[in-house]
């Protein structure tokens, strides 16, 4: 019975391609409208830019999926700028800005509140990590509770560390030597930046050793290429990773071995987590609040769901992805660009001969730090390196921020990209070629120069490992140049150092056998 109303309904209905028609109609009529809106009455529809990304943000996607490495969105947006000036528009909510001076304003510190894009933040696939953090007040007070734990102190504290893996690095370089090889330093430099990390970051229990584990080494290499080729997917659709990191194994091992191993990696993590939760009570004095990260966030006034397995995983994760490749690019680029400028090296190894005699002595990182030298290549690798090719948009909740004439509503998503700054050349004159004077305190532009240096952000996101990246970069390059002679070995600029490819690191181009160098010869002990 009672079905015979329901199926008198379901005649009554227009068929499925009226229905088909009617909803494309209004999908296209809301389309329609909702561009219009977005050209005309949008409150940010008066600044300059392409219709096209003024409508809509799919423009991106296309871009970063289908338009080749070198033509992503990130190099559209240089495009961009060159047509339209230096404020645009880049897609319906977002304004992109290319002017050093607006830095400050946008990465401020102080007592200005910037809350993070969700679609930036959400990038690593960590967003309880400080990385991932979108509200201001809840990244300070996490940012807080660790900040402590990579202060210049603390890092003093465990130079012992660095110093140990650094030797481990040698042991590599010096191996090199004695079978005639040459060497993808990149791949033992992501080794010690992400042993020293490890070490110093999780213990002993935490550390990979992938200096001594060469096959594990080149895996975790071939995993961070992996990771970073995905991020323009993860930008689009921020669930990819927390989904992928919670897939039963063998489907992971079956899309990628490398993804495997990271997501392994992140487990490992929470298992970490979790075990420093059930000794902590246990812990007494400086272990407490220093055997690791973990220790340190379970002893802060953090609340108790910021203390939990799951949020702590993804602190440690944030923080690892962050560490090992930035400090590995910065130094190949140092070894390279040094190589390439034989005057420069050889300026290098002189002042380095005068503060280290003994090549295989202890140096303290105090005296490296006084060297102008060595501060002045180690800056300029910096920028050159041009690390970051992402764009880093902030909201400012409240302020009304104001670049020339242009007022920017408040919440207005504002982005400036490093990369894109490091290269300008009307900030830096000649800025392809590798120029460390510009560094030289008695250079008349340092000032200026230093004004512009922001390798590491600025503000209450800047980089939170910048006491860690400096010990390392110091100590490493002092010691491999004073001990060691290298070649370079058919390497190719073009195609092996400089960025073609915006995985938020930018990436040579996919032909790259990498920066290979031999080393030719060894300071004997
Ligand atoms: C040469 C080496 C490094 C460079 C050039 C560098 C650069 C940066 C930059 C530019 C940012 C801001 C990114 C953004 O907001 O989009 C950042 C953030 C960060 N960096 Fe580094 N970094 C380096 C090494 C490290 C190391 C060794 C660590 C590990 C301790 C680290 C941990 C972090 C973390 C956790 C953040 C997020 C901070 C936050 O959002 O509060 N970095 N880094």
């Amino acid at each position: 019975m009672g079905a015979f109303p329901l199926l008198a309904l379901w005649q009554s209905l227009p068929s499925i391609p009226i229905l088909l028609a009617a909803f494309v109609a209004i999908s296209i009529l809301y389309a329609l409208v909702l561009a219009i809106y977005r050209v005309t009455l949008h409150p940010l529809a008066r600044f300059p830019g392409p219709k096209l990304t003024a409508v809509t943000g799919w423009y991106e996607c296309f871009l970063d999926f289908f338009a080749g490495p070198g033509e992503t969105f990130a190099f559209a947006i240089e495009r961009m700028h060159e047509r339209y000036g230096s404020i645009v528009r880049i897609n319906p909510h977002e304004i992109h800005v290319s002017d050093p001076d607006f830095f400050d304003t946008l990465y401020a510190g102080g007592s200005a509140r910037r809350d993070k894009y969700p679609p930036a933040a959400h990038v690593q696939g960590t967003p309880e990590g400080i990385f991932g953090t979108v509200d201001h007040q809840t990244h300070r007070k996490r940012r807080a509770a660790i900040s402590g734990y990579f202060s210049k102190q603390s890092i003093l504290q465990d130079q012992g560390i660095v110093d140990e893996k650094i030797e481990l690095l040698c042991d590599v370089f010096s191996k090199a030597k004695r079978e005639g090889k040459e060497l993808n330093i990149r791949v033992p430099l992501l080794a010690l930046g992400t042993d020293v990390f490890c070490q110093h970051t999780l213990g002993p229990r935490g550390c990979m050793d992938l200096l001594k584990d060469w096959d594990r080494a080149a895996t975790w290499r071939a995993s961070i290429i992996a990771l970073l080729h995905w991020t323009p997917v993860v930008r689009q659709f921020s669930w990819v990773m927390p989904f992928a990191v919670e897939l039963p194994m063998w489907i992971i091992k079956a899309i990628s071995q490398e993804l495997a191993l990271v997501v392994s990696i992140f487990r490992d993590l929470r298992i970490q987590a979790a075990a420093a939760i059930a000794e902590h009570d246990s812990l007494e004095g400086e272990q407490k609040v220093r055997a690791n990260v973990f220790h340190t966030i379970l002893s802060s006034n953090l609340e108790a769901h910021d203390k939990e397995v799951k949020r702590m995983a993804q602190e440690g994760f944030s923080i690892l992805s962050a560490s090992g490749d930035t400090i590995a690019r910065s130094m190949t680029a140092a070894m390279y660009h040094l190589h390439a400028n034989p005057p420069v090296l050889k300026r290098l190894k002189e002042e380095l001969k005068q503060a280290m005699p003994n090549p295989y002595a202890h140096v303290d990182l105090a005296t490296l730090e006084a060297l102008p030298w060595l501060t002045a290549v180690l800056k300029e690798s910096l920028r050159i390196a041009a690390l970051i090719t992402t764009r880093a948009p902030l909201q400012a909740p409240t302020e009304w921020m104001r670049y020339q004439e242009w007022a920017i509503p408040p919440n207005t998503p504002v982005s400036m990209t490093l990369s894109s700054m490091a290269l300008d050349a009307k900030t830096w004159p000649e800025p392809m070629r590798f120029i460390p004077e510009r560094w030289m305190e008695e250079n008349s532009e340092y000032k200026r120069n230093m004004g512009y240096f922001v390798p590491f952000h600025r503000g209450h996101r800047n980089c939170i490992g910048i006491n860690l990246a400096w010990c390392q970069m110091y100590l490493t390059l002092a010691k491999l140049i004073r001990r060691f002679d290298f070649e370079l070995y058919d390497v190719v600029r073009e195609r092996d150092i400089d960025n073609y490819r915006d995985c938020f690191l930018g990436e040579p181009r996919d032909d790259s056998l990498g920066v290979r160098m031999k080393v030719v010869a060894e300071e004997a002990r």
